[in-house]
């Protein structure tokens, strides 16, 4: 009913004309940018993976690079500095604007979208702009905008120049009554959140469109992900990224869900990885399109104890926030990703002790570098 919904959405605007490039309607669907296609089968999806060989590098385009999760580093490093375009709506800092190339890009403007595709010859593009779940249930309409609309862009961008798209989705995907530990690839999803029901409906849309168009479409179920570079963009896992600095800074954190709220977690390393794993899997070993990944599953207690540990006059305090702990409540505690694992050799490589220490090692180094300053 959603989908269906969805796509009624789109035929009332393009009957209003807001969309000038969706003329064309073929077996009652959406087509502005089908041309003279036919549905193709999933076999036929294979040929997009099969026509990246040899010195055919992928010209990579990512949107929404900007906040939590630090894309540069290692996708410039795989592809090349001049092969991957970076994209967001914010103002970028020196060292992502001086590091390659980097544009505008509003992932609500389809034209736009496609100018940047056809004029840098995009083949790759990695599509990360949203509003995550605290964000999203503070400001449903641009949720809905950015994590719906945003991703029709997208997807039909995707489709018309024959790319390979990668979307994340993330344990918000699931709901209250998804089997919680594990949950497994293919379970009831019935979200609460805005931001868990657009990523249910970019997993299925994705899914079509590669059953329909032969769009080479590939997901990761991410856990809440830690990185200790940049600020973390509203979500209900954010407390165990500002744990660290504020250990390092003040020696306490008052942690804003329950103490014994146990989610799945990875570190940013990892994540990355395994996003560039996924894409570059040849298609014949892929059993599906979206899969769960997993790394180490705590609680905040857990976490505090294993930062007592380094940090031994550290002090943990709870003020909860009933709203983020309802989202988290209703989230598994840990992925079965044991198809990841069969199907492309997924292995992740940091667990709870190396994440600390990695975290922690980072922002003192960080500090004293501030005070050195
Ligand atoms: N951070 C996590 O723990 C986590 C976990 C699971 C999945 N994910 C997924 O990874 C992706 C990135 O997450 P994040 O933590 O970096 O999110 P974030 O909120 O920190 O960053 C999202 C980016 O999207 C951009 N954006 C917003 N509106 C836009 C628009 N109209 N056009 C273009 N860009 C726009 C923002 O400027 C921002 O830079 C999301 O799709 C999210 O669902 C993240
Ligand atoms: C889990 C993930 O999708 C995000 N960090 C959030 O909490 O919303």
């Amino acid at each position: 009913m959603q989908i269906i919904g969805m796509l009624r959405h789109v035929a009332m605007a393009c009957g209003a004309g807001q969309r000038p490039l969706c003329s064309r309607w073929t077996s009652g669907l959406p087509v502005r940018f089908l041309g003279t296609s036919s549905p193709q089968s999933p076999a036929d999806a294979s040929f997009h993976s099969a026509s990246f060989s040899g010195a055919d590098r992928p010209q990579v385009l990512i949107t929404g690079c900007l906040q939590f999760l630090c894309f540069d580093f290692p996708f410039r490093k795989r592809f090349g500095k001049d092969n991957v375009i970076l994209s967001d709506i914010r103002k970028p800092p020196d060292h992502v604007f001086y590091s390659g190339p980097f544009l505008y890009a509003d992932v609500l403007d389809y034209k736009r979208l496609r100018e940047i595709v056809v004029n840098n010859r995009i083949t790759w593009l990695f599509h990360y702009s949203a509003l995550l779940s605290a964000a999203g249930e503070a400001n449903v309409p641009l949720a809905r905008a950015v994590n719906v609309t945003g991703l029709h862009n997208v997807l039909d961008v995707a489709a018309e120049y024959h790319l390979r798209l990668f979307v994340p989705s993330t344990i918000g995907a699931f709901g209250p009554t998804s089997p919680r530990n594990p949950a497994p690839d293919l379970c009831t999803q019935r979200p609460r959140t805005i931001y868990g029901v657009s990523k249910v409906y970019t997993e299925l849309m994705g899914e079509y469109y590669y059953h329909r168009y032969g769009l080479d479409f590939r997901c990761l179920r991410y856990p809440g992900i830690i990185s200790a570079d940049s600020q973390p963009g509203g979500g209900t896992t954010d407390y165990a990224v500002q744990i660290f600095p504020d250990a390092i800074r003040s020696g306490k954190f008052e942690c804003n869900l329950k103490a014994s709220a146990r989610l799945p977690m990875m570190y940013v390393q990892d994540c990355l990885r395994a996003t560039l794993e996924v894409m570059d899997a040849p298609a014949e070993s892929l059993s599906m399109r979206t899969y769960n990944i997993n790394a180490m599953s705590f609680s905040p207690e857990e976490l505090a104890q294993e930062v007592l540990k380094h940090l031994p006059e550290f002090q943990i305090s709870y003020n909860v926030d009933p709203v983020l702990q309802a989202i988290a409540d209703s989230w598994p505690m840990t992925l079965d990703d044991s198809s990841a694992r069969k199907d492309w050799g997924w292995k992740h490589d940091f667990d709870l002790p190396e994440l600390v220490t990695t975290m922690l090692n980072f922002h003192g180094s960080d500090t004293r570098v501030a005070q050195a300053n």
